[in-house]
């Protein structure tokens, strides 16, 4: 069984006075549990569409999204990473990361064994204390990381969370994300407009063809693990997975620009 089985999947938003806009088409995928798998494509062609739908915070007009889900988590089905900040102002790193768990009454002890050891994950201890608005951006990612690990949910949902991070950082969220996936196996759809990116953390690659999104091809990433995010360049293998997205995408980068 899939851990996310996603068959036939259309989305026409209605725009207004008649008007439509068809955001993805005839979208079919499938996902293992545990499996890392970006999504990329020209810019509008329905990726955060279909993290929204796989989310359940829009509805689908055609096709269905199963999740099958684990019998023994106790944790939420998903939890999303958002590119803009989704953090809440007036609670501190670590109420932020213990929030979700709150909400779900998980006790008071366990709750904060799961705040500790996040917070810790990401290297904010210092920073428990502080509120988003005393952190840098990067800072506030990693809280954000760390809540939605802090979720225990079976699918990480990832929208660009790294996309308005200057290089260096985002370099070293990657790096921390992996690590953290590679402790705590989730299932990952991470969304983004960087091929690199898109490599250096996935499994597979799923390529959406210009709007409507449909799946134009989904590419699998056999490049060992444990990554080093840099080191990983200077394989041979990578420039030829770059280079295949690459011929994939520029067509349709093209003709969106
Ligand atoms: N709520 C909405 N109402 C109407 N149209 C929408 C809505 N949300 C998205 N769209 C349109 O649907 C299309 C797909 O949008 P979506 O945000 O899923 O694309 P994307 O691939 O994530 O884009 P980007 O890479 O630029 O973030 C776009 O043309 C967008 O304008």
């Amino acid at each position: 069984m899939h851990k996310i089985d996603i068959q036939r999947l259309s989305k026409v938003y209605q725009l207004g006075r008649g008007r439509t806009m068809q955001a993805l088409d005839d979208v079919s995928l499938s996902i293992e549990d545990g499996e890392f798998v970006s999504v990329i494509g020209a810019s509008g062609c329905g990726k955060t569409t279909l993290l929204r739908i796989i989310g359940g915070f829009e509805q689908a007009d055609a096709g269905c999204v199963q999740i099958s889900r684990d019998p023994k988590a106790s944790g939420l089905a998903t939890s999303t990473v958002f590119q803009e900040e989704s953090l809440f102002p007036w609670l501190t790193a670590e109420q932020n990361v213990g929030y979700g768990s709150r909400i779900r009454g998980v006790p008071a002890e366990r709750r904060k064994a799961l705040v500790d050891y996040f917070i810790g994950k990401v290297g904010l201890t210092a920073f428990r204390g502080s509120y988003p608005n005393q952190l840098s951006g990067g800072m506030r990612q990693r809280v954000s990381v760390a809540r939605a690990f802090a979720n225990e949910p079976e699918i990480l949902l990832m929208d660009e969370p790294f996309g308005a991070l200057d290089e260096q950082t985002r370099l070293v969220l990657q790096e921390e994300l992996l690590k953290l996936w590679s402790e705590h196996r989730r299932t990952v759809v991470f969304v983004t407009h960087n091929l690199d990116e898109s490599i250096t953390l996935s499994d597979r690659i799923v390529v959406l063809s210009a709007r409507p999104g449909r799946v134009r091809a989904v590419i699998p990433v056999d490049l060992p693990r444990p990554r080093n995010v840099v080191a990983l360049r200077s394989d041979p293998r990578y420039a030829e997975i770059y280079q295949q997205l690459w011929d994939l995408l520029q067509t349709d980068i093209h003709a969106t620009a």
